[in-house]
């Protein structure tokens, strides 16, 4: 399997009021293409600074260290382009003056260089794979007349309007109900496999992400702890901090949702 994203001894630190706050230290990991690498850690452990820094989006202001590359690539990733991002909030990604349809033929015609009638055709198309009912009539709605999980199936559906070979999720389905939260994430799964596309799934929920990934990453205070297959992660977890956040998911939730000792 060929190296999409290499990271290496990745350090992130925010800087303000004379001050540096380091939130990422000596990160290390690659991601192969079409893997699925979970990302889980409690709030403020540097997931999402993580993703951030991966898509280029980090403040000016930030100190950054180590390497980001893309081996595959071979130059920096186009945001939208080579990569796609989903957010907890799919509104912060929406115009909410344009309809479904402008918004991701937008994407189609400005990183495939598609004409508008061939871009509204892919927008038309990647709403039926998202599985919203009635596309066309999709198309014409603003974002404000879908409920929330429509409205991350549409986030999707912009995210890999431009088939880009990374897929950020970065809590992507925090924000919804269960059973929509595990259609979303199945979702995701189908279409990653079907385009071949690797994964970042970013999750504080380790028996969500153990449903997704193919491995984990163990994130605690800006330090990778712990990665791994997603059934050794969950049935032999190695660190005492994996172990814990086993331990009150299994204390809080159902255990039904891991996977069994040694599944991949
Ligand atoms: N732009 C910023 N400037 C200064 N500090 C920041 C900035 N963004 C994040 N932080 C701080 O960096 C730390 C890591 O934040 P980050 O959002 O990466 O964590 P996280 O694991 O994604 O948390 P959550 O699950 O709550 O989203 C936190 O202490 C946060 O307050």
């Amino acid at each position: 399997m060929s190296v999409r994203l290499a990271v290496e001894k990745l350090g992130v630190g925010y800087r303000g009021d004379g001050r540096e706050t380091e939130v990422l230290k000596d990160v290390s990991f690659e991601l192969g293409a079409g893997e699925r690498l979970a990302i889980i850690g409690e709030s403020g452990s540097g997931k999402s600074t993580l993703a951030l820094a991966i898509a280029g989006l980090l403040p000016a202001t930030a100190r950054v260290d180590g390497s980001i590359r893309w081996p595959e690539l071979g130059r920096l990733p186009a945001n939208g382009r080579d990569l796609g991002f989903v957010f907890q909030d799919p509104s912060s990604s929406f115009n909410p003056v344009l309809t479904i349809g402008e918004q991701i033929a937008e994407v189609a015609r400005a990183h495939l260089g598609l004409g508008w009638r061939q871009a509204y055709a892919r927008a038309e198309m990647l709403l039926g794979r998202v599985r919203l009912p009635d596309p066309s009539s999709m198309l014409k709605a603003f974002p404000h007349q879908l409920s929330g999980g429509q409205r991350q199936r549409v986030a999707i559906a912009e995210a890999i309007a431009a088939r880009p070979g990374l897929l950020i999720a970065d809590e992507a389905t925090s924000a919804l109900d269960t059973i929509v939260q595990a259609e979303i994430v199945r979702l995701i799964e189908e279409l990653t496999a079907e385009d071949g596309m690797s994964l970042l799934f970013i999750s504080h929920d380790i028996a969500l992400a153990s449903q997704i990934a193919d491995h984990i990453a163990v994130f605690r205070n800006g330090r990778l702890v712990e990665i791994g297959k997603a059934g050794q992660i969950v049935g032999a977890p190695r660190e005492a901090y994996t172990k814990s956040l086993l331990a009150a998911h299994m204390g809080l939730d159902t255990p039904s949702l891991l996977a069994p000792e040694g599944a991949a």
